[in-house]
């Protein structure tokens, strides 16, 4: 039994690197290895030292970023922008991050690689994004005589399977947690194995298995869920659900750390930036590099059915979350709807995700 850590463990390891700007190593066969940094965390110390290997250094945005920039992105999903060598750091973190597309407009024309291949580009903006940084990567190749000690190396391919198949939740500890709207509450934690977020499950009363439970599945909303944002909706749904749980003595609320429809808080805070500048949910997703809603809704399932529930009656207004239940394996018995909390500060937001994201209205 070997100690050296395994895919899952490297790829735990290789978010944290990110991070930190510390430069990890991604290799596959046909491209070779190339050295990978966060374009938001990368220091201008370790930028001379990339470009310093003398090798053509470029930063991979998805093509949702290269569309704000006017940049091609030859490799369908993806641009790799040439890092001129007279550009600084700044030049970089623009690419990336929009916050002063308007201000300030990246002065082109951006020029776009066309020739080689972009998967390790590709696996390197998948890592950022689970790092919950913003979806770019500066990248340069790996000359053969570098030594690498100490930098975490990610094989493509085991890194590809890794994320297609998801990491096991294991259940780690559920105590009484009595609550406002039941003394009957219990809160179970759930733990992935890979090093990522804990999801938690409160259950209230004792949900008959054999009948569809009145479930709710809530992605974490910092601003709206503990400090009261008008922005959105998520507070008054939160606290709707479990108001509505507990008039019946029975439900399960899913508690998903998938911050800001898994984008993370701090790129949530980009966007509500650029929503301050004119733009809407989607746009101000898209503007940053993501796509609508980078959420993983299995997990969702996942936990049911760890619970021992196969069937629900679903607190939502988001088609997407019943179709991936009844895709997963849990049967929506029924869809009950959520309409609360609606400001003069959300309408908007509201409006936004029934007409872009097919939110029920
Ligand atoms: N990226 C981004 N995320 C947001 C914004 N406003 C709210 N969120 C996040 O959106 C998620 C809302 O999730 P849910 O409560 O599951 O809402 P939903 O997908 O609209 O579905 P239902 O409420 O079930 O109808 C939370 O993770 C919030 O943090 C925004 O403007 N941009
Ligand atoms: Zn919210």
């Amino acid at each position: 039994m070997s100690l050296l850590p395994d895919i899952t463990e490297l790829m735990a390891r290789a978010r944290a690197d990110l991070r930190m700007g510390v430069p990890v190593v991604l290799s596959d066969r046909a491209q070779g290895s190339v050295l990978v940094a966060s374009t938001e965390t990368l220091s201008a110390t370790r930028l001379a030292a990339l470009r310093a290997l003398g090798g053509e250094l470029c930063v991979a945005i998805t093509a949702r970023r290269a569309e704000t920039l006017k940049a091609r992105a030859y490799d369908g999903d993806l641009a790799r922008i040439a890092v001129p060598d007279d550009v600084d750091l700044a030049w970089i973190a623009a690419i990336a991050d929009p916050s002063d597309d308007l201000n300030a407009p990246m002065k082109g024309p951006l020029r776009s690689l066309r020739d080689g291949q972009a998967d390790l580009h590709r696996l390197a903006i998948a890592l950022m994004k689970t790092a919950r940084l913003l979806p770019a990567a500066v990248i340069t190749p790996l000359p053969a005589s570098l030594p690498i000690e100490g930098l975490t190396r990610i094989n493509h391919a085991a890194a590809v399977s890794f994320m297609t198949t998801r990491s096991p939740l294991q259940e780690v500890v559920a105590a009484r947690l009595p609550v406002q709207v039941s003394e009957a509450g219990r809160l179970h934690i759930f733990r992935p194995e890979d090093g990522g977020e804990e999801h938690y499950a409160f259950e209230i009363g004792r949900p008959d298995r054999q009948a569809p439970v009145l479930s709710r599945l809530h992605s974490a909303c910092f601003t709206g869920d503990l400090l009261g944002s008008l922005k959105c909706d998520c507070g008054p749904q939160l606290r709707g659900a479990l108001a509505q749980m507990g008039a019946e003595g029975a439900g399960v609320l899913l508690y998903l750390n998938q911050e800001g429809r898994g984008i993370g808080l701090a790129n949530k805070m980009r966007a509500y930036s650029l929503q301050d500048q004119g733009f809407d949910t989607v746009e101000a997703n898209h503007r940053l590099g993501f796509e609508d809603d980078e959420r993983d809704f299995r997990l969702g399932s996942d936990i049911l059915k760890t619970l021992g529930f196969s069937s629900v009656r679903l607190l939502t207004n988001n088609p997407a979350k019943i179709a991936m239940m009844e895709r997963t394996g849990i049967s929506v018995a029924e869809r009950v709807p959520l309409k609360v909390g609606e400001t003069a500060h959300n309408r908007g937001y509201l409006a936004t995700k029934a007409a872009k994201s097919g939110h029920l209205l």
